[in-house]
């Protein structure tokens, strides 16, 4: 088994291979999509895994990250910006993001160094930017909440509203662990954990044919320029249609249930982040889409067993799980439910092998690999894999 950054490595031109794999994003971006190409057949092929189609290149290959952050760190007596430790060197991250980020972290910065801002700053984890290439907006997230702070954080919000940067809002998160995670992995159930400076208090993601909102604080994918291919991609493969039903798994606010789920009998999705379910079940009223439903679950063997409804129709199935996977059972659940047609999106390249290894235990074949370049300028892909139930006659 090699893993894709080992084939990276060896894809790389001799130069850069001495490089971390980090530098991808001073390389010419042509010349990164032949290291990649070349490094997931490599990868495909040592795992034994059928040859892959050509990467979907990305629409913008560098400043095409819609969410960034900073951590804010007081050096030589001065507050300041800075990327994470776990980052690296900002000279090859930097590229990655929107012109407009590195604008906003300047500004903001600008005021965390006036002493009147002292108050703040002090317990300001994490400055984040969220949003789409045309707007954004900035999450302040402290490890104290009191009522100085909050009056520090108003004024705040009032110039980054005049600033002029297309800030359209503002908000405050509180976590009191310090955690390194930029949003606390466990949301804290406290009413003040959450606040709204100014601007409306949701993120919206226009599709050409509807316009989805979601939660400023749940999963949205990071490259906004390859979602229209990440969809037409989902969409050609799996084919939803009248006769099927679409089961849209790790839903998230329902991109996918809403994005290729138009024209199946009927949509079901599930996500555990309650905020992000909340939103794709106003979506779907909000649309008219009748046939879609919604359910916040966590998926494992036993929640696929029992809560969800068995299909009244030939069932085609989206798993689009986090990097590290689906829970232990979850596949061999899903295959019991005999659907037609499944694409498992993959974030992490190294998983691939192994999950797929569980569908073949199952009686399901790969189709089609087709990566896509997600993540332009880092050594990841997502990949969707298309599978169908084997003919077990033959
Ligand atoms: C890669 S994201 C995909 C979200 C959505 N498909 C999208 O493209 O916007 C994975 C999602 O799975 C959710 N998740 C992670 N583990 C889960 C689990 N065991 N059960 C349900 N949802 C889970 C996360 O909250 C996240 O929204």
């Amino acid at each position: 088994m090699i893993s894709f950054a080992n084939a990276l490595r060896q894809s790389l031109p001799k130069e850069l291979s001495e490089l971390s794999l980090l530098s991808l994003s001073i390389m010419d971006y042509k010349d990164e999509l032949v290291a990649k190409n070349k490094a997931f057949s490599l990868f495909c092929q040592e795992n034994a895994l059928p040859n892959p189609e050509r990467i979907v290149e990305s629409p913008l290959p560098r400043n095409y990250r819609t969410t960034t952050k900073r951590r804010v760190v007081l050096n030589r007596e001065k507050f300041q910006l800075v990327f994470d430790e776990e980052d690296n060197r900002s000279e090859f991250a930097e590229p990655l993001e929107p012109a407009e980020h590195l604008a906003v972290y300047r500004f903001i910065e600008s005021y965390l160094q006036k002493p009147v801002f002292n108050t703040l700053a002090e317990v300001l984890n994490w400055v984040i930017i969220r949003g789409s290439y045309k707007w954004r907006t900035v999450i302040f997230n402290v490890c104290e909440m009191n009522a100085l702070v909050v009056r520090k954080l108003k004024l705040m919000g009032e110039h980054l509203n005049s600033s002029g940067l297309d800030v359209r809002s503002a908000h405050v998160y509180f976590d009191p662990t310090r955690s390194d995670y930029y949003l606390e992995a466990q949301r804290p159930v406290n009413a003040l954990a959450f606040k709204t400076l100014y601007g409306p208090k949701d993120l919206t993601l226009d599709l050409g044919t509807c316009r989805l909102k979601y939660p400023v604080t749940g999963f949205s994918q990071i490259n906004e320029s390859q979602i229209p291919n990440l969809l037409r991609c989902a969409e050609t493969l799996l084919q939803p249609s009248a006769e099927t039903d679409l089961l849209d798994l790790y839903c998230g606010y329902g991109l996918f249930s809403f994005g290729i789920g138009e024209n199946a009998n009927s949509t079901f999705g599930v996500e555990w982040e309650g905020a992000s379910i909340e939103y794709a079940k106003n979506s779907a009223r909000f649309l008219k889409r009748q046939k879609s439903r919604f359910l916040a679950g966590k998926i494992d063997a036993s929640f696929v067993e029992k809560r969800i409804p068995k299909s009244q129709s030939p069932e085609v199935m989206l798993l689009d799980p986090p990097r590290k996977g689906v829970d232990s059972g979850v596949i061999a659940a899903l295959a019991r439910r005999k659907p037609e047609r499944i694409l498992h999106i993959f974030c992490g390249t190294d998983e691939i092998p192994r999950s797929l290894n569980q569908w073949r235990l199952a009686n399901y074949r790969v189709q089609k690999i087709v990566p896509l370049d997600l993540f332009p300028g880092t050594p990841h892909l997502e990949t969707a894999v298309l599978m169908t139930k084997a003919d077990l006659k033959r």
